[in-house]
């Protein structure tokens, strides 16, 4: 089964990431992720990114590097995650294409109810942010 390419924004401010929590009804229904979505033709995943979040969250932002990319297999689904390192650079967050939205610290991260795909994502940013601090 082919891995759909699928793009995830780590919008970070401090010690704080932006998630959001899919709609319910949706794949993954009520998980916590980090918000993003499918590519569609034609576009980068920077681009795709930037559309998304938009759409989901209504906010700019700036899309730095990749952070790391996760292979998932949810056995009907096959995901290729990009991960991208990314900054607000305006607006508010309101729910606009999700259920809820949640500034959480780095060291909470794992009391959300994440999408299984995103716990090596996650598992990472904390490590990374110990190393740093
Ligand atoms: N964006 C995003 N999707 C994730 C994450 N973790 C995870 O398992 N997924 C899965 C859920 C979906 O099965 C799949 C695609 O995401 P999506 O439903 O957001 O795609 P989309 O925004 O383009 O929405 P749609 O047009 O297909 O409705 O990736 C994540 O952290 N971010
Ligand atoms: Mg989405």
């Amino acid at each position: 089964m082919l891995y759909t390419a699928v793009t995830a924004a780590l919008i970070l401010d401090n010690d704080r990431v932006l998630l959001a929590q899919r709609k319910s009804g949706a794949q993954q229904s009520l998980k916590w992720e980090f918000p993003g979505g499918k590519l569609e033709a034609g576009e980068t995943p920077e681009e795709c990114l930037a559309r998304e979040i938009k759409e989901e969250l209504d906010i700019d932002i700036q899309v730095k590097e990749i952070f790391t990319a996760v292979a998932h297999s949810y056995g009907d689904r096959n995901i290729l995650l990009l991960a991208y390192l990314c900054r607000r650079t305006g607006g508010t967050p309101s729910p606009r294409d999700c259920n809820d939205f949640q500034w959480v610290s780095l060291n909470s991260l794992l009391k959300y109810d994440l999408a299984e795909a995103d716990l090596p994502i996650a598992i990472k940013l904390m490590g990374e942010r110990c190393h740093h601090a």
